[in-house]
């Protein structure tokens, strides 16, 4: 056969190529729709941009088995090349990096073990302790709970108090803005349509005013964090030890015995990371899995009968307790198939590769559908329908594509979520938090849509607004 041929797709248009086969819908549902009638592999010009988008567990397994480590990196976007951002981050490096390779080990070896994060839970569960509190007072008032804000608020503060032992959320030091407002307006940048992304050529024309927006949100972030390091390390002389992640990575960079240099400026390139890549996936997360039980009140009531059972009413929920709640668990998974956070994977093919026959181009971008992998018929029966039992029993299916690449919220291979088990403790123990102490009920004539927010990031567009009843 034709060993060059590119996989099919609708024919580009001069300069803006297939951009306006994409605008108009949230990409993933463009893609899907091109998808539906040109293949599980197609190919797509974005502006300059060659791009080819897998829409099948079949053709991402074969991808990932086969050629994880030709597309395996990324395209840095304008955005994130502000402080030079994306020569630190584990997120951006090419995937071949030793600096990549070492933040990957010491994010799974040093931050997220099982040890670890059983050591510094206490840091979280004071937090969830605090939302609860702050429901209840909602319920004597009468007022709702808006989950865009609780969430968030709730998801950074457990964040950064595993990395900080500290409330940042509302901090605003020597500042007009405060951290959170900071973090979204980065989010924001970063996940916005970009010009400059599409046709480079812009750059050249105007070298400095692009990334301008993110620079100022960066070193707002890294002051923030440099505070924090310049305490903790004037604690430390005093012989004062934390266990949190801070403590793990000063610990690393005084004994400086990897192969990487884990000094000031990159502990805070690592935690700008971890600040954008986990707080609005896992508060995204919340508020769908919130959503989807109100509007499936059997497995909400099925959720509440096993918390009853196993932890108690109005207990509080250890994070040991959820190897125990397997129910939870099959929602939190039927959750991110519906609406995973993240639904295209964007990547990068380093080399030329040949993926089903097709030729898939150095340097284009490839992308992973993950959200209609999630909806595609041919896997799910009834795709739309909310119904965690499909995961129950003998059904139990990996979270992380071991079955197939059915279900991949985490993503996959290389670049797969270093922060799997921190997300699925701190998300399971939320939400379970959340329905053991209340009833939920829906704030006046407001109703329940699935209405979804593009970004970095897709959550609810319309934030989800319930009133909390103590039980
Ligand atoms: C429910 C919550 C979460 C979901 C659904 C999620 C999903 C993902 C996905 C799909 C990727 C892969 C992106 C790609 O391949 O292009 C990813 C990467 C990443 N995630 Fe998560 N994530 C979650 C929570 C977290 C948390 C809590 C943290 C950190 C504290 C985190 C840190 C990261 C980092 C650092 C990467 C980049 C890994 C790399 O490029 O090697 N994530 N996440």
């Amino acid at each position: 056969g034709n060993k060059k041929k590119l996989p099919p797709g609708p024919i580009p248009l001069p300069l803006i190529g297939n951009l306006h086969n994409i605008f108009g819908a949230p990409p993933h549902k463009s893609m899907e729709r091109l998808a539906n009638k040109y293949g599980s592999i197609i190919s797509l010009k974005l502006g300059r941009l060659p791009t080819i988008v897998i829409s099948s567990s079949a053709v991402a397994k074969e991808a990932v088995r086969k050629h994880d480590s030709a597309f395996s990196s990324k395209t840095p976007k304008d955005a994130v090349e502000a402080h030079n951002h994306h020569k630190f981050s584990i997120v951006w490096l090419p995937v071949d990096s030793g600096r990549r390779k070492s933040l990957r080990t010491i994010l799974n070896s040093c931050i997220v073990t099982a040890n670890k994060l059983d050591a510094n839970q206490d840091l979280r569960s004071t937090k969830i302790s605090e939302l609860i509190a702050y429901c209840h007072r909602c319920s004597q008032t009468g007022d709702a709970v808006d989950f865009g804000i609780a969430a968030s608020d709730i998801a950074i503060n457990v964040l950064s108090n595993t990395i900080f032992s500290a409330d940042l959320v509302d901090l605003c030091e020597k500042s007009e803005k405060k951290f959170k407002d900071v973090i979204r307006s980065i989010t924001f940048q970063i996940g916005k349509f970009n010009m400059v992304d599409y046709f480079p050529v812009l750059k050249w024309i105007d070298p400095q005013g692009i990334n301008g927006s993110t620079c100022a949100g960066f070193a707002e972030m890294f002051r923030i964090f440099g505070d924090f390091i310049d305490e903790r390390l004037e604690q430390r002389k005093k012989n004062q030890k934390t266990k949190d992640v801070l403590d793990i990575l000063l610990n690393m960079s005084e004994e400086n015995d990897g192969n990487i240099d884990m000094d000031r400026n990159q502990i805070e390139h690592l935690c700008l990371d971890l600040f954008i890549a986990g707080t609005d996936s896992s508060s995204a997360t919340l508020e769908w899995a919130m959503l989807e039980l109100m509007k499936n009140p059997h497995a909400m009531k099925k959720a509440k009968a096993e918390l009853a059972q196993v932890v108690g009413k109005k207990e509080a929920i250890k994070e040991a307790d959820l190897v125990r709640l397997p129910y939870l668990h099959c929602i939190l998974k039927e959750t991110l198939r519906i609406h995973p956070p993240v639904p295209l994977l964007s990547r990068k093919a380093e080399q030329e590769f040949e993926l089903c026959g097709y030729f898939v181009p150095k340097s284009s971008q490839v992308i992973i559908n993950i959200w209609s992998i999630g909806r595609d018929p041919t896997i799910w029966k009834d795709p739309l329908v909310f119904k965690p039992e499909r995961f129950w029993g003998s059904n139990v299916m990996d979270i992380r594509g071991q079955d197939d690449f059915k279900l991949v919220p985490f993503g996959v291979g290389r670049r797969m979520c270093p922060a799997i088990s921190l997300a699925m403790r701190t998300v399971p123990i939320m939400l379970g938090s959340l329905l053991n102490s209340f009833d939920w009920v829906v704030e006046g004539d407001d109703y329940l849509d699935v209405e979804e927010k593009s970004g970095l990031i897709v959550g609810k567009l319309r934030p989800l607004r319930l009133v909390p009843i103590s039980l």
